[in-house]
């Protein structure tokens, strides 16, 4: 039996964590009372006495729980984005590279990757190491979220008519200073020399995703079907990130909500050179709790779906 701790198990990515491990019985979940969710010296207690903690935190705060761990024996893994190109942490996309199941299967501290990141790497990825795209590209990543991304307080803001930010706006671009914190992540991962120009947009739905990088198809790989087979040999076996050969789908942002799924597809035409690789997930299953239970599966020698909705 693993001993899980949610550390910030009563937000909105903890809770989510908590309903895919509910009713399990090859996990043990630490609870700590409402009254001490945010105490020191109860936190530490419980990261020392679990086998694996899940960070559900604020990026200050997940640096602060690590710190709270004083034995060998306790995993880490970490939601925030507090270590996501830390050394040490291995990086909790196992089908992102070869051998990353085994990465995570070993890792110590994990580090989950960001919602935006998830999508944009899956697409990308695969395609640098393959040299279809060279590394030095100029790339941008248009993309949309479910404003639960955004945790307890993008939600307040959306669903509570007295905050004092209150918005009814169906569409909201944000991360205009090109500054977002998800940017280095992405560069990191992907292998390419120059970060991309990230679009990151809320739209007036609580969950979901879409992740669009447009690509001329002269800097890579030649056609649409090059990109696509590319993808397709990178996913082969995964079940949770799948290839849609799909060429006039219509993507609705809530067309992978409420599951822990990962869909790619690659549109586009030769004969006007331009492709869109395009990702559809939700923001709170592979882009955090869907992700984050793989990895504690895969950590605890557990079969890697479980709790998993797919
Ligand atoms: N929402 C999403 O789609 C995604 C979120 N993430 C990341 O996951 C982490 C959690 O995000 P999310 O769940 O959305 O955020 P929320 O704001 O919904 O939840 C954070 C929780 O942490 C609690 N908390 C804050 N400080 C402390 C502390 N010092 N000790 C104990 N608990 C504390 C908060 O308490 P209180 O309830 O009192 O405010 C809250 O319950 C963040 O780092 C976020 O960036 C990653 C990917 C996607
Ligand atoms: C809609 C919204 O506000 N989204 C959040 C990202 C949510 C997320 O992925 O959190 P991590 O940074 O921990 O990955 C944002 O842009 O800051």
């Amino acid at each position: 039996m693993t001993k899980v701790f949610i550390d910030g198990g009563a937000g909105t990515t903890g809770l989510e964590i908590r309903e895919r491990l509910a009713g399990r019985g090859d996990i043990t979940l630490i609870q700590l009372p409402e009254e001490r969710r945010k105490d020191a010296a109860a936190r530490a207690e419980a990261l020392n006495a679990a086998d694996v903690v899940i960070l559900c935190l604020p990026d200050d705060a997940a640096r602060e729980a690590v710190a709270l761990i004083e034995n060998d024996h306790t995993r880490v893994i970490d939601a925030s984005t507090a270590h996501r190109t830390a050394p040490g942490w291995v990086y909790g996309f196992p089908e992102l590279e070869p051998g990353g199941r085994e990465a995570v299967s070993s890792a110590r501290r994990v580090s989950n990757p960001g919602c935006y990141p998830t999508g944009f790497l899956a697409l990308v990825r695969p395609v640098v190491r393959e040299g279809l795209l060279q590394p030095e590209a100029l790339l941008s990543v248009n993309a949309v979220s479910g404003y639960s991304g955004g945790g307890k307080g993008l939600i307040a803001r959306y669903e509570d008519k007295e905050d004092p930010d209150h918005t009814e706006t169906a569409f909201r671009a944000y991360g205009l200073g090109l500054g977002h914190k998800h940017v280095m992540e992405m560069q990191a991962h992907s292998g390419l020399a120059h970060a991309p120009i990230f679009f990151p947009s809320v739209v007036n739905t609580y969950r979901g995703m879409i992740t669009e990088v447009p690509i001329h198809l002269s800097q890579a790989g030649g056609s649409v079907a090059a990109l696509r087979d590319c993808l397709i040999a990178a996913y082969e076996g995964a079940t949770t990130v799948t290839v849609n050969a799909d060429t006039h789908a219509e993507l609705f942002v809530e067309r992978q909500a409420g599951t822990d799924r990962l869909e790619l597809f690659v549109f586009g035409d030769d004969r006007h050179g331009q492709a869109r690789l395009i990702a559809a997930l939700d923001n709170l299953g592979k882009g955090a709790a869907g992700a984050a239970v793989q990895s504690l599966n895969l950590m605890a020698g557990l079969p890697e779906n479980a709790g998993l909705r797919l």
